[in-house]
């Protein structure tokens, strides 16, 4: 099959008062055993500045052992903000801009820059994407547990809750419907953010939904596990949910409601979960899973029968090319495309550890699972970099690649536009003329 691609990962990422564990080497290295061949991380922009945060990630990712490609986040507004992301576009390869909803003081963004961005991006021809949670109402929530005295990791879970990331997702989705941009949610984690989802995509919006490896197979139970180190591990943002859940997102991505997973690989090992104790709100937030996501996709979603091989390729592969414009080069196995290839095979079967993974974390969130289907052969641009379970990777010999704007979605949105201006009814002429009586 074509090599993984994962649309959403932190290596070297500062947050939260730490640095992710894993940087461009190991979470790659860890990316390539689990048959991951391509990844996409965010740059986050330095005091703001786009052109400082993509100088700081080429320099991060300079001992790549496989392709990557990155997606730029916006963290305020201004004038320069505005032509860095035509830099970005135009010069630097980059087709998609991050918007944070949630992060309030740090990420977060309001509705009146959320809307410039939409309508900059639009005009680049670059995909938008969001974090979408009520920023706001989740600080009130944190507070509300202080309050209460609820100091640890499951005050996590219920200061921001499902409804938190529905009424986000919503109102993203909205925004882009009104600006007529194509719109992709990240980390979509709850029924209540999928059914928004759901509902676009039925009414003709181009939305596109990714949930992530975390959200659909885990659920929200081990945060009230009373040893701090075992529940901390499994904070991230939006929260693992309820049971119940991740079981209907596995049904929305069988049914196409869902299109891409990726893993959110955004990885703190244990001395840094610690920062938290006594207070969740300080936890870095981040799971593992760029190793582990194409073993439990097959497993949670092929072996199971819920989707066919074909889909699995779609949804871990071909899919994310495709909304990242660099289909047929990644996500086929075509004259031409790059030599990203894996052998899985299904009759032999996978176990997760933290003392036999490749990230450099000390602790994984899938630990002791089992599963059918295991990646075997991994082939990054022509070379064996994994077989008989030993990594054979180069440190440099990974490339960046370029990824185009308009991608197509964006096809038939100037048509749209054009029928929308010409639907709105000729201005009415109105008489000045004040009767003097
Ligand atoms: N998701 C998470 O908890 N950490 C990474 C940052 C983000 O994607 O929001
Ligand atoms: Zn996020
Ligand atoms: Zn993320």
């Amino acid at each position: 099959m074509p090599g993984g691609i994962d649309p959403h990962t932190h290596l070297a990422m500062e947050f939260m008062g730490a640095e992710t564990i894993d940087d461009f080497f190991s979470g790659q290295a860890a990316a390539l055993a689990g048959g991951t061949t391509m990844h996409i991380d965010f740059v986050i922009p330095v005091n703001g500045s786009l052109s400082a945060g993509y100088k700081a990630y080429v320099v991060k990712a300079k001992r790549s052992v496989m392709d990557y490609g990155f997606h730029m986040a916006i963290t305020k507004w201004d004038e320069t903000v505005s032509r860095e992301m035509e830099v970005m576009v135009k010069d630097k390869g980059i087709n998609s801009f991050k918007f944070f909803l949630a992060y309030k003081g740090s990420f977060m963004i309001n509705d009146e820059f959320l809307l410039e961005g939409f309508k900059k991006c639009k005009s680049l021809g670059a995909l938008p994407m969001v974090h979408a949670e009520n920023g706001d109402a989740v600080y009130e929530g944190q507070k509300r547990m202080i309050e209460l005295g609820i100091t640890g990791p499951e005050g996590h879970a219920l200061s921001r809750p499902p409804v938190l990331e529905g009424e986000a997702t919503g109102r993203a989705i909205r925004l882009a419907g009104f600006v007529n941009t194509p719109l992709y949610v990240v980390h979509v984690m709850s029924i209540d953010a999928m059914e928004e989802v759901a509902k676009a995509r039925k009414a003709g919006q181009k939305v596109i939904g990714e949930p992530v490896v975390s959200g659909l197979v885990l659920n929200d139970t081990v945060l009230w596990d009373p040893d701090f180190q075992t529940a901390a591990k499994f904070v991230m943002s939006p929260p693992i949910r309820a049971p119940g859940h991740g079981k209907a997102l596995q049904a929305a991505l069988s049914a196409g409601v869902l299109q891409v997973v990726g893993t959110d690989h955004c990885t703190f090992n244990t001395t840094q979960k610690a920062l938290g104790i006594g207070d969740f709100r300080k936890i870095p937030n981040g799971v593992n899973g760029l190793e582990e996501r194409m073993h439990l996709i097959w497993d949670t979603m092929v072996a199971s029968g819920q989707i066919s091989v074909m889909d699995f390729v779609r949804v871990t592969s071909t899919e994310c090319a495709r909304f990242f414009n660099i289909y047929p080069r990644k996500g086929a196995i075509l004259v031409g495309s790059d030599a990203d290839i894996i052998i899985l095979n299904p009759n032999s079967s996978f176990e997760i550890s933290s003392k036999t993974h490749h990230s450099r974390t000390d602790t994984n969130v899938y630990e002791g699972r089992r599963g059918k289907g295991k990646v075997e052969v991994t082939i990054a641009g022509g070379k064996i970099v994994w077989e008989n379970d030993k990594l054979k990777v180069i440190p440099g010999s990974g490339k960046y690649i370029e990824m185009p704007p308009f991608n197509y979605l964006f096809d038939g949105i100037e048509k749209a536009d054009t029928n929308y201006l010409s639907s709105l009814r000729a201005p009415v002429i109105r008489s000045t003329r004040i009767d003097a009586n």
